[in-house]
């Protein structure tokens, strides 16, 4: 089998992306934020507290034939960013872009933070980590990607997210016409349960190309880059009028400073993240100062290659013993 489906900016400086799939029988569609940094699938539903939902689309088990409660499993999840979402859990038909899983773990929340209510266009969150990470107690759950493997023609997910137009999530199959070049393969960490590698070093704009290692992890459900503090301020060094700010809590520039752009490395492989896809947001509508989109890991503990470093690639996810990432030019 394989499955394709779009991966849609949910705003205009794409802080996210979400992705269609249908749920029971008659099939219910919601609009799902894919993140490869955690591996819960769960969903508004039926049971979240109509205070909390602001116009996403639910889940309703009740209205779905195939539809059957996991008694007794309950699962609480809270993400990087301080949001979280709690809740039970059904099994039921799911399909992703034409795959479907019979029996795939859908975790319907009966509490969600209010960051989550104040995001109308994600419905939920689909999560393609490893399924060490998922919360569901007391038996964890495999993710829709752990479930599907065995039926793919070959056991991988492909990201090609695109600046502002929709790009695609592929599962079981790697779409030459996706990308130019080779795919540089590089070994994968699982633990604790992210896609975990290491890049090979970065440049700044039109510098020398520094080879060190950079762990870190490769995270849809990311917006920005998190990298080394050393990096980060060679960076912004570059980029005049550039401060860390507390109050804004990163690196902040006049939007009309000229940005270099940042490589990275992935083996032999370099990857170039355009200066406009750092600069990435004004601070509010209509500011003339802006928020980076490469910001600082010390604060996170781990280093984070978001959607600003993806847009700028094609990157296989293979799920196959042991797993592999590989990153190719577009
Ligand atoms: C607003 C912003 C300044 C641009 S942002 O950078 O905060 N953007 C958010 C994403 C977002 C999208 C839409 C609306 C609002 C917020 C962002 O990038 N959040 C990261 C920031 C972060 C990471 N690390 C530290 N901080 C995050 O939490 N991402 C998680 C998914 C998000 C959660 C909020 C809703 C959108 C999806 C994540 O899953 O990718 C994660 F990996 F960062 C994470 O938190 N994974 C949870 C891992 N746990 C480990 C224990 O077992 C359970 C799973």
């Amino acid at each position: 089998d394989t499955g394709s489906a779009a991966a849609v900016p949910i705003d205009d400086v794409d802080i996210a992306y979400v992705t269609p799939v249908t749920i029971g029988t008659p099939p219910q569609t919601l609009q799902l934020d894919f993140d490869t940094g955690s591996s819960d699938l769960w969903v508004f539903s039926s049971h979240t507290p109509a205070s909390q939902v602001r116009g996403q689309e639910i889940y309703s088990p009740n209205k779905s034939s195939t539809a059957k409660l996991l008694e007794g499993h309950t699962w609480s999840i809270t993400y990087g960013d301080g949001s979280a979402s709690r809740g039970n859990v059904y099994v039921d038909n799911f399909t992703v872009g034409g795959l479907s899983v019979a029996q795939q773990a859908v975790q319907t929340a009966q509490q969600v933070s209010s960051s989550f209510t104040s995001e109308t266009n994600i419905d939920g969150l689909l999560g393609l980590g490893f399924s060490t990470l998922n919360t569901v107690s007391p038996k964890s759950q495999l993710t829709f990607f752990d479930n599907a493997k065995a039926s793919l023609d070959s056991p991988v997910f492909t990201v090609d997210l695109k600046a502002q137009a929709a790009g695609t999530y592929d599962f079981g199959f790697i779409d030459k016409a996706k990308y130019t070049g080779e795919i540089t393969y590089v070994p994968v960490n699982t633990n604790p349960g992210y896609w975990t590698f290491t890049s090979s070093g970065y440049a700044v704009g039109s510098g020398s190309f520094s080879s060190q290692s950079i762990t870190g992890i490769a995270d849809t459900g990311t917006s920005l880059v998190y990298l080394p503090t050393a990096i980060v301020t060679a960076y912004y060094r570059q980029v005049s009028g550039a401060t860390n700010s507390r109050n804004y809590g990163g690196y902040v520039f006049p939007c009309s400073s000229a940005l270099p752009t940042f490589t990275f490395g992935v083996g032999d492989a370099r990857f170039t993240i355009p200066s406009s896809y750092i600069s990435y947001s004004p601070i509010a509508p209509g500011s003339s100062t802006c928020f980076g989109g490469l910001q600082s890991s010390s604060g996170l503990g781990i280093n984070i290659w978001g959607d600003v470093a993806l847009k700028a690639a094609f990157v296989v996810f293979n799920g196959a013993n042991p797993p592999t990432i590989g990153w190719a030019k577009k």
